[in-house]
């Protein structure tokens, strides 16, 4: 495929960065693909392992002369990267992000861009447990979700390259408004993301109790919240502070759920319990009916990279 853009900048070189680069080259999508992290070592990983075609030393170089920039780091981190390099900015360039969280990435980057460059915040629905350099591979975003939230006004054709971009790295493109976004990666995402730390936070203190039976004889359910409490701590930590209201909302609709469903079995209230669980299993089959089961995704391969940076920040 001829290259959408001529030259794409990445800032930070984890997971989705990585990943990008990897199905950008592959499908010849950027004339240059060009990185920057902040740590040294991830640098130096980046390189040796041929990440990207080129790896600057400040993010500022990364930016010169790009069509493209791509901010790829925690969320909480992204205004402090748009101050950086918005002076370093060409005119006319697109600068888009990778955040899990929406509206708080807007607030922060916005007011940085100087006038003539396009913002088009965007999240892909895709990922792993895994970060850092090594983790990223070129299959990730097919057949995934890869919203886009730019705000009103922004210019439509800085949008529709950019989603050619991304269709073209296998992912479908849909908009939505930033707010939106929140409210429902809360439910789909992050909340079930901190349900999952704080089960396996119970599992651990009750191990004491049961020195090790719980990881021994852990059933596929609690091997999967293991997996994504594996996830990387900074990055979580920011989306929850970031998108602080929508998931405390959607908590507090789970806790109210949560007492109902544990005074039925106080009560012995199997009709009450029963009823519930049918509920949810049609909701399961009507997703997998839709042909929208992503739980068990092919990657076109079986593992992420081998040494992949399992929840290690550099
Ligand atoms: N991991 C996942 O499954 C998904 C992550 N995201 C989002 O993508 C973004 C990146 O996540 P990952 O690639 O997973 O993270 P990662 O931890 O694999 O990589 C982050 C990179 O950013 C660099 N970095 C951190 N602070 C920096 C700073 N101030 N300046 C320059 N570089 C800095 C780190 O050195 C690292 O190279 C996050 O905002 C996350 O919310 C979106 C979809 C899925
Ligand atoms: O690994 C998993 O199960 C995920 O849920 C990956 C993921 C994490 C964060 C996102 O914003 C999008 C996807």
């Amino acid at each position: 495929m001829a290259a959408l853009y001529d030259r794409v900048a990445l800032i930070g070189l984890g997971l989705i960065a990585g990943s990008m680069s990897l199905a950008m080259r592959e499908a010849g999508l950027a004339r240059e693909v060009v990185g920057y992290a902040r740590s040294g070592a991830t640098r130096d990983t980046a390189r040796e392992i041929g990440l990207v075609d080129r790896v600057t030393d400040s993010a500022a170089d990364a930016v010169k002369g790009a069509d493209l920039v791509v901010l790829a780091v925690p969320v909480g981190a992204m205004g402090e990267v748009a101050a950086e390099i918005a002076p370093h900015l060409a005119p006319g360039a697109t600068v888009t992000d990778v955040g899990s969280v929406k509206q708080a990435v807007i607030e922060a980057v916005g007011p940085h861009l100087p006038e003539g460059v396009h913002f088009v915040p965007g999240h892909p629905l895709a990922g792993t447990e895994h970060s850092g350099p090594r983790a990223g591979f070129a299959a990730l975003f097919r057949n995934r979700w890869w919203l886009l939230t730019p705000p009103e006004g922004t210019d439509p054709e800085a949008v529709a390259r950019l989603a050619a971009l991304i269709r073209a790295m296998g992912a479908n493109v849909e908009e939505m408004d930033a707010p939106h976004h929140d409210l429902v990666l809360a439910v789909t995402s992050h909340t079930p993301h901190l349900i999952a730390y704080t089960m396996v936070g119970v599992a651990d203190h009750l191990k004491r109790v049961t020195e090790s039976e719980v990881i021994k004889y852990s059933a596929a359910g609690f091997r999967d919240f293991t997996r994504i409490a594996a996830s990387d701590p900074t990055m979580w930590r920011d989306v929850f502070l970031q998108n602080k209201e929508a998931v405390l909302d959607i908590l507090g609709r789970f806790t109210e759920e949560l007492f109902v469903l544990q005074r039925a079995i106080r009560m012995g209230d199997g009709p009450h319990l029963h009823d519930y669980f049918t509920r949810t299993r049609a909701i399961r089959r009507g997703i997998i009916e839709a042909g929208q089961d992503t739980a068990a995704p092919d990657f076109g391969r079986s593992l992420p990279a081998a040494g992949a940076d399992v929840a290690k920040k550099p």
